[in-house]
């Protein structure tokens, strides 16, 4: 529909816009990006008709923008420049119903009831119709942003473009403006052009982007494909991270400070000495967050956490939402649970064992507590219906050292591997299936990391960090069981319940 060809162009003596090319589908969400300066809106300019081409052409369904009467082309596109501070004498109804006049046939042609009809769907669209009688100046950015994308919506338009639309939004109106123009996109085929400065939306909502550089197209793809970290470091001269965004299959970017914190600058190193261990929970507490992966009950998956907490419950402990309760009980003791990965075991925690274990350049710390009373055979398990035993093997992995996210992974396989070999080797039983156990239902992990130090890429049993994983979990499991099968041994010959 909109095919823009070779085009160059700008301002008296200065070609700001340098050969482009690109095309536009009816009904795309099109972004354009690039840094400050590097010709966007001019070229936002030259589409709508108000800048002339010096070379190439641009055309709408096959015909020249520069053969389009003036009316014609406002009855295609509409623009929603970027906002500058300027007096509008009207009411916010009058300011939207401007946006008619490319479809009236003379200055006097009659108000329809198809022209108010739009006015106030797209009012409502924009959420603006509470306040239509007042004045336009009495409103803020935000406000007076969302009174002219309803002017633009009004003219009705095949092509929609915006220079910077979110500026002035606040978080929610921006989800709102770019959800109301994907939905136009979609289901009504407006094409919409925008230029977009925030990168991680861009992502979020455009079918394709340009990336301009110095008035050229520096890539013109999917989000994917121009968000790239070598791409963004070498246009925008900035340093970014590219991470999948955790809900949608999209790219997200994040930035990374130029100067480190001053706390996160401090060298952290974790050993025994910030353990501490009761009957009631077993707490480790780091200075500043390490970067874990974890299937705590409290902050699993993957974060950065300070406090690391393993509580006893009793095993008759039952709870319909157990985050919920597990979250309170953590701010009861002190712990703020967006800083802290929290577990639960029936288990004793007294049969605890933990060790530190060191490497060429890192160390690794691990802490287990094991209860192997409902131990499984995972290859034969089946889904438990109700209340789970609470009984379980915790094992903790602190290492000092800086893990891809490759390591954290290959530290989980190794460390489970290590776990297998310990229930093997000591003849531990699935009491159903009477075959050797892998675990119990509930096990639990997590890999902490002080993201300091040596570089540690991998963290399988071909890697010295591998090595010491799978060791220090083979032995410190191996205790743990030890300690817990005494005290039961202990507890059966006292006559007592363990
Ligand atoms: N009216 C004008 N007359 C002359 N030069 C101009 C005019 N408007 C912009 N320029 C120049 O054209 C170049 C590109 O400007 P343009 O506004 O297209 O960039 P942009 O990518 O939209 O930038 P920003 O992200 O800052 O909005 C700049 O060097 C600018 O100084």
């Amino acid at each position: 529909m909109l095919i823009v060809e070779n085009a160059s162009g700008g301002y008296t003596g200065e070609e700001v816009v340098k050969d482009i090319s690109f095309s536009v589908e009816k009904g795309e969400f099109f972004g354009i990006l690039g840094p400050n300066g590097s010709g966007k809106t001019t070229l936002l300019k030259m589409i709508s008709g108000l800048l002339n081409l010096d070379k190439g052409k641009i055309e709408i369904d096959g015909k020249s923008i520069g053969a389009y009467s003036k009316k014609e082309l406002a009855k295609r596109i509409a623009v929603l420049p970027q906002l500058s501070p300027q007096v509008f004498p009207y009411t916010v109804k009058e300011m939207v119903s401007l946006g008619r006049y490319a479809h009236h046939s003379g200055l006097f042609q009659k108000w329809t009831k198809q022209d108010e009809e739009i006015v106030q769907k797209v009012m409502k669209q924009t959420n603006i119709q509470d306040f239509q009688n007042t004045s336009v100046m009495e409103h803020s950015g935000g406000e007076q942003q969302r009174i002219f994308l309803a002017q633009a919506l009004v003219q009705n338009p095949q092509i929609l473009l915006l220079d910077e639309p979110t500026n002035h939004l606040d978080l929610a109106y921006q989800k709102e403006l770019l959800d109301l123009l994907r939905k136009s996109a979609r289901n009504e085929g407006l094409t919409v052009i925008a230029i977009l400065h925030d990168l991680n939306l861009a992502s979020l909502y455009c079918d394709r982007l340009l990336l301009m550089e110095d008035g050229k197209a520096r890539a013109i793809e999917n989000p994917d494909e121009v968000l790239s970290e070598e791409l963004i470091k070498h246009v925008y001269r900035t340093e970014v991270i590219k991470q999948p965004h955790s809900r949608v299959a999209k790219p997200q970017l994040h930035l990374m400070p130029g100067k480190r914190d001053e706390k996160l600058a401090k060298d952290i190193y974790i050993n025994e000495s910030q353990l501490s261990i009761s009957r009631e929970k077993i707490v480790l507490q780091a200075e500043t967050p390490l970067k874990t992966v974890s299937s705590g009950v409290v902050g699993s998956g993957f974060g950065w956490y300070k406090n690391f907490v393993n509580r006893h419950v009793d095993e008759t402990y039952y709870c319909v939402d157990h985050r919920k309760e597990m979250r309170e009980y953590l701010s009861e003791k002190g712990f703020r649970p967006n800083q802290t990965v929290g577990m639960m075991t029936a288990v004793n925690l007294e049969d605890n064992s933990y060790g530190e274990y060191q490497g060429d350049g890192f160390s690794v710390m691990v802490v287990v507590t094991a209860g192997i009373g409902a131990a499984v055979d995972g290859t034969k398990s089946k889904p438990i219906v109700g209340p789970v035993n609470a009984g379980t093997i915790n094992t903790w992995i602190f290492i000092n050292g800086n893990l891809t996210e490759e390591a954290f992974i290959q530290s989980i396989i190794t460390a489970t591997e290590a776990k297998a070999q310990v229930l093997r080797e000591m003849g531990i039983k699935d009491k159903k299936t009477n075959t050797v156990a892998t675990g119990t239902p509930t096990d639990s992990i997590l890999i902490a990391a002080t993201q300091q130090g040596k570089k540690l890429d991998y963290a399988g049993t071909a890697t010295e960090l591998g090595a010491i994983i799978g060791k220090a979990v083979y032995e410190e499991m191996k205790q743990a069981i030890l300690n817990y099968q005494k005290r039961k041994a202990t507890a059966k010959s006292n006559g007592s319940i363990g």
